[in-house]
């Protein structure tokens, strides 16, 4: 692989926060919205940075840098997951956090948005030194976070294991059983049915939509899908399952790619636990070279900035759908919209995750535990409304889906924000 393609690979949003920040002023301008609901929505209203020590097994001490942004509490406490990755920065913590508000906002679920990230690779770290991270990493936050405050999850190499040590943690400083503090639990300490499904579901249901809506069926379809971790790999056995063709996946260290379709049940079976399965082949391609290749939909499904104005006019889909936070930058979106490219956005498609988040914490709440049938029904209802209002509000203001999402989101947290008082408009 030549050197070039490294330094592409490795690329992410070079500041997703710059990105959140340009396309919500397009949107409050498009709602006629004063300058004042930008400046009051263009940062978290809440940003922790913490240091923490951890002995590694070796007896050494390491610090590792963690944060925790809320971006708006108006609606609700705040909600999203927690990152560990090597590339987290602050501005990356505070876009995703503006992310989760606008939507929380789209689903109309009764919070604003939060997101968490620690500077760390999990690869590189033991089951037991990550415990003592995940562990870490709630006492330093624990002042702000908690059931009626700030509620985490999982996110980018994060999964239950870690949530059911944030939430031992959590239960130990406040000395009462508090399974609401987190979602995204096993299912042994309070998790939901379907969480661990929920964001590929969801990402499912808004292709299903879309392609009802320009007539292209399920069956036969050709999908390329970028992230083979938790949201890639269920979303792929969906396709595989439904009869697509996926014909491309990725992971962080490249591409397989066969035009008949790639054997999916095996990727599955055969996959690490970091989602990595181009190493299984010794014939794989690049992620970029695997983006660029002729197929009917793209599915971003692992980091951010990956289609950028680099890449944008040499892809071959006709349908984007972001199941990754931020996975296109708005100069690649003005160049798909110019393409005819339709890109469903991250904050409508990838909500699955944060849906049947709030359903674990309301079944936290309540004590009584729904069936999976259950779940999963009320989640389809939810992201078929929020996807037909989001649709419906591009067509009313003539603008793509991604600044009818940011709409909508907007119009939810600033409507809280003014009821209560904190803004006028
Ligand atoms: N897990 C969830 O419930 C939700 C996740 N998301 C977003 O979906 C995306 C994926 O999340 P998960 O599947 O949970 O993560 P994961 O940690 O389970 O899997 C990440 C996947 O991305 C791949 N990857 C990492 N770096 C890459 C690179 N440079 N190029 C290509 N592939 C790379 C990994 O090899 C792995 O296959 C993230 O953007 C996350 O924020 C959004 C909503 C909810
Ligand atoms: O499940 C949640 O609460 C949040 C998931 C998340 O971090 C996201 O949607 O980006």
């Amino acid at each position: 692989m030549s050197e070039e393609i490294k330094v592409i690979e490795k690329r992410q949003l070079d500041n997703p926060l710059q990105e959140f920040q340009d396309i919500l002023k397009e949107a409050i301008h498009v709602l006629d919205y004063p300058e004042q609901v930008f400046d009051f929505l263009k940062a978290p209203m809440r940003f922790l940075e913490v240091c923490i020590p951890i002995q590694m097994d070796n007896g050494e001490t390491r610090m590792f840098q963690g944060y925790r942004a809320q971006h708006n509490d108006a609606a609700g406490p705040t909600k999203g997951g927690i990152r560990f990755h090597p590339d987290v920065t602050p501005e990356e913590v505070k876009a995703l956090a503006g992310w989760m508000s606008l939507k929380c906002g789209i689903t109309d679920l009764p919070y604003g948005g939060a997101k968490g990230g620690i500077v760390c690779d999990p690869r590189q770290m033991s089951s037991s030194e990550l415990e003592r991270l995940s562990r870490g990493y709630v006492r330093a936050v624990s002042q702000i976070v908690g059931p009626t405050k700030d509620i985490p999850a999982p996110d980018m190499y994060t999964n239950s294991q870690i949530m059911a040590w944030m939430l031992d943690e959590y239960d130990h400083i406040r000395e009462f059983d508090s399974p609401g503090f987190i979602t995204g639990k096993p299912l042994r300490l309070g998790g939901s049915k379907g969480r661990e499904k929920a964001t590929s579901k969801g990402v499912l249901y808004t292709l299903q939509m879309i392609c009802d809506l320009k007539g292209i069926p399920i069956e036969g379809m050709r999908v390329i899908i970028q992230g083979f971790g938790n949201v890639g790999s269920h979303l792929a056995l969906y396709l595989h399952e439904m009869g697509a063709k996926v014909v491309g996946i990725a992971d962080e260290l490249g591409g397989l790619y066969d035009p008949n379709g790639l054997d999916i049940p095996y990727l599955l079976e055969n996959r690490d636990s970091f989602g990595v399965v181009s190493n299984l082949y010794k014939d794989s391609l690049s992620n970029q070279e695997l983006l660029e290749k002729e197929c009917d939909v793209l599915i971003p499904a692992a980091i951010s900035g990956v289609v950028n104005k680099d890449n944008a006019k040499r892809l071959k889909c006709e349908i984007l759908i972001e199941a990754a936070n931020g996975p296109t930058t708005k100069e690649a979106i003005k160049i798909l919209d110019d393409k005819g490219i339709v890109l469903v956005p991250d904050i409508l498609a990838n909500s699955g995750g944060v849906i049947v988040s709030y359903f674990e914490w309301c079944q936290n709440n309540q004590g009584y535990y729904w069936t999976e049938e259950l779940v999963d029904e009320r989640l389809k209802e939810k992201i078929t409304a929020s996807f037909l209002n989001v649709y419906h509000t591009s067509q009313k203001y003539s603008v793509n889906m991604k600044v009818a999402a940011y709409i909508e989101g907007i119009r939810k947290i600033a409507e809280a924000s003014q009821l209560r008082g904190w803004i006028r408009f």
